[in-house]
């Protein structure tokens, strides 16, 4: 089995310690050295058995460090690129598990010049609407997707230790292109988030009461248990994604509008026939996922 001796993780919350944790669990990691801003988490992360040891300062962080987690946020991937550029160890393997892909890419290249070829974009495309270490758990990833978008100059080898890592913690992982992930996780991910805030807050602004909240049934909370992720993780989301995002959210917006029609037409006819499409498209990939 792939084996790090040591490996740091910089942002130790609910995706990095998840993984973290399931790496060890499965023993593919010696050492584990945590990284993060506030030191109380970090405390609480050794305390939980996540990481072994902390450093506040990324620099000192990476130092000696075989793999290199980058599990915070999208906003502060450059500059805690920034912080380990001259500290990494050239054979240093860098991963990311940032929602967004072309962002990471551009944060590389403005800080290292070229995409380092020892860095591997990632993605694991599981997660929970909560936050934090305490929210970590070493299943997350089982029987989950992982993306990778490596790039023209990315080192085989360091590709094929990152996806035998995220095999480890029980994943399948797949590979595809930078804008193709962020045109896909637009629509399937990044989109949906937004919709989910966005009724929230109108209903909200609707009835400053929440009475109207009392009286939600289980579709509503379905529908918006997302809207309770993390407010500064999805802003970053949406501005890292932006041109990507904008088109799905037109296109939307554009079959919205459509919908609009057809209630004030009273078009039971066409609504009857989206409703139909949606539920045979719906039952067909809920299908797939439970095979
Ligand atoms: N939450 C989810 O369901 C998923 C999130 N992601 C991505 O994973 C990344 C992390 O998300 P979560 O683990 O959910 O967030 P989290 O909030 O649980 O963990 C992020 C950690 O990074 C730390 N941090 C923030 N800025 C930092 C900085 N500049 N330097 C060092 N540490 C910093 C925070 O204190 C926190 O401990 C994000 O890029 C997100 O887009 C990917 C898949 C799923
Ligand atoms: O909570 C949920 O269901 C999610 O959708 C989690 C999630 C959040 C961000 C990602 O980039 C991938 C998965």
């Amino acid at each position: 089995m792939m084996h790090i001796e040591r490996l740091c993780l910089i942002g130790v919350g609910l995706i990095g310690g998840s993984w973290a944790r399931a790496l060890r669990d499965a023993g593919a990691v010696g050492e584990i050295i945590g990284c993060g801003r506030t030191e109380a988490s970090l405390q609480r992360a050794v305390e939980l058995g996540v990481i072994d040891r902390y450093e506040c300062d990324p620099a000192q962080a990476v130092l000696g460090a075989d793999m290199v987690v980058l599990g915070v946020p999208l906003g502060g991937m450059r500059g805690v690129l920034a912080a380990i550029r001259e500290t990494l160890a050239p054979h240093a393997i860098i991963t990311d598990v940032g929602s967004a892909k072309g962002s990471v890419v551009a944060d590389a290249e403005a800080v290292f010049g070229r995409v380092p070829p020892r860095f591997v974009p990632g993605h694991p495309i599981a997660g929970t609407e909560k936050s934090g270490v305490e929210a970590s758990f070493k299943e997350l990833f089982r029987h989950r997707r992982v993306i990778l978008t490596p790039v023209a100059d990315t080192d085989p080898d360091a590709v094929a230790t990152v996806r035998a890592l995220w095999e480890v913690a029980g994943a399948e992982v797949v590979a595809m292109d930078v804008e193709h992930h962020d045109e896909v996780l637009a629509a399937t991910s990044h989109l949906p988030h937004v919709l989910a805030y966005g009724l929230v807050d109108t209903l909200a602004h609707w009835d400053d009461n929440r009475e109207i909240f009392q009286y939600a049934a289980g579709g509503f909370r379905d529908f918006t248990r997302i809207a309770s992720s993390d407010p500064r993780m999805w802003r970053d989301i949406c501005l890292a994604n932006r041109e990507a995002l904008l088109t799905a959210m037109k296109r939307y917006i554009t079959d919205l509008n459509s919908l609009l029609e057809s209630v004030e037409q009273a078009d039971g006819e066409r609504l009857e026939a989206v409703f139909d499409n949606a539920k045979q498209a719906r039952d067909h990939f809920i299908s797939l996922l439970e095979q």
